[in-house]
């Protein structure tokens, strides 16, 4: 994508093909040097069985200039605890493995139910933000990137860029947000940024009117990337959607905590491609169903709390507006993906469309019904604020886990 549009925004840095791999790690190790720099992988065990992880660790064990690997491991048994620590054991650099599910994490998570800031709903929102706790609690990174670990198209090079505009010791970004064509298999992916975020933002600024939230967030080329780099100096402030609404969330975050000014989106990949997960039109509880409810209900508080008004006649409305948006932009993708020579399968994105213009309308009554209802997680601030003891503590546990876990350790 080697243009070099800039949408007035927020900045938009390019891969324009003039610097090689070799070159922006060379640049990357000098800015480490003042700036460490730490990489968050949130994983679910399933993942170290799957066909991305094991190319994941083959590109990064060749990344020089990371100072510590923090990886959050969710839904792990002992056993496959102990056999992730031998899995991640041949990376090179410095790296912790954050047994979610351990008896210590669990004590650790109790402790904040008092403190009337838990339970903590399991998921990856959850994985990042402890993974976050760890890298405040050691106190000696200046970056934090973070990326999924289902990529199969991954290459070291989306690290580099991903990190550069926040590493740059002369550069203003306090966050940067990684984006990318989604293709595989031979087909367009990114069903719900394509056909829910994208026509939402477009009909919500029709209904409501003009709003720099909302002009924000269109200014995303994928506002649904998992992969995000920020300075470590705003991550304590960072409040964070335990749900699906994660992504979404640290964008309207970072508008809040940071403004546009600090915030940039970088080309990473030429191609992407992860696991995809399924419709699950029939439930609600899991796949793109219940990913397309978090979204909206994310999108629909952070625009009450920025003084939007918000009622049932409004969510009917745009249901209306976004459906026909969705089904003009469907024709656009299906053309592009026609000239690309891709597959694109029409009948399927139309039912994901009228699924997701039945979801707008259930997500605003669930909103509507509860306002305040809030899936947030608190923020580390808070928590050390309640309990001045904890990231100690937690920061204990963790090395407490490790060493049990020595891998040539026989038990
Ligand atoms: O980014 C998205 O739109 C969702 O994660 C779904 O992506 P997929 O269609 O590539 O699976």
């Amino acid at each position: 994508m080697a243009d070099f549009h800039q949408n007035g925004n927020i900045a938009q840095f390019h891969n324009l093909r003039t610097r090689s791999l070799d070159e922006l790690e060379y640049r990357l190790a000098t800015f480490a040097q003042t700036r460490k720099i730490s990489l968050i992988l949130p994983s679910l065990f399933s993942e170290l069985e799957g066909p991305a992880l094991q190319n994941i660790l083959d590109e990064l064990s060749q990344v020089k200039y990371l100072h510590r690997i923090i990886i959050g491991l969710d839904a792990a048994s002992e056993e496959q605890f102990r056999h992730a620590r031998q899995f991640f054991a041949r990376l090179p650099q410095n790296h912790v493995v954050i047994w979610n599910d351990g008896p210590r994490m669990k004590a650790l998570m109790e402790r904040l139910e008092p403190l009337g800031l838990g339970p903590i709903e399991k998921g990856k929102g959850r994985n990042v933000w402890t993974c976050i706790g760890y890298l405040i609690a050691c106190a000696d990174s200046a970056v934090m990137a973070i990326h999924d670990c289902d990529i199969v198209t991954y290459k070291r090079e989306m690290l580099s860029r991903l990190v550069f505009p926040v590493a740059h010791p002369a550069f203003p970004y306090q966050m940067s947000k990684g984006f990318y064509p989604r293709i595989g298999n031979n087909r367009l992916g990114g069903r719900v940024t394509r056909n829910l975020v994208s026509p939402l933002l477009i009909s919500l600024k029709k209904v409501l009117g003009d709003s720099e939230y909302i002009d924000y967030l269109r200014a995303f080329r994928y506002p649904l990337s998992g992969e995000f780099a920020m300075r470590t100096a705003s991550l304590p402030d960072l409040r964070m959607p335990s749900d699906w609404g994660l992504e979404i969330g640290v964008l309207s975050e970072a508008w809040r905590n940071l403004g546009p000014r600090a915030v940039c989106q970088v080309e990473i990949a030429d191609v992407y491609d992860h696991k995809h997960q399924d419709l699950s039109a029939a439930d609600a509880l899991t796949g793109l169903n219940r990913m397309s409810l978090d979204i909206c209900k994310a999108i629909f508080r952070k625009l009450a709390a920025d003084g939007k008004v918000l009622s049932p006649h409004i969510f009917r409305t745009l249901r209306a507006t976004y459906y026909r948006r969705a089904l003009d932009m469907l024709e656009t993708y299906s053309h592009d993906a026609q000239m690309n020579g891709l597959d694109f399968d029409r009948p399927a994105e139309e039912r994901s469309i009228q699924l997701f213009a039945e979801n707008i309308v259930q997500a605003g009554q669930v909103f509507l019904e509860n306002p305040q209802e809030l899936p947030f997680i608190p923020n580390w601030n808070l928590v050390h604020a309640a309990d001045p003891a904890f990231l100690s503590d937690f920061r204990n546990a963790v090395t407490a886990d490790m060493a049990d876990s020595e891998p040539d350790r026989v038990v």
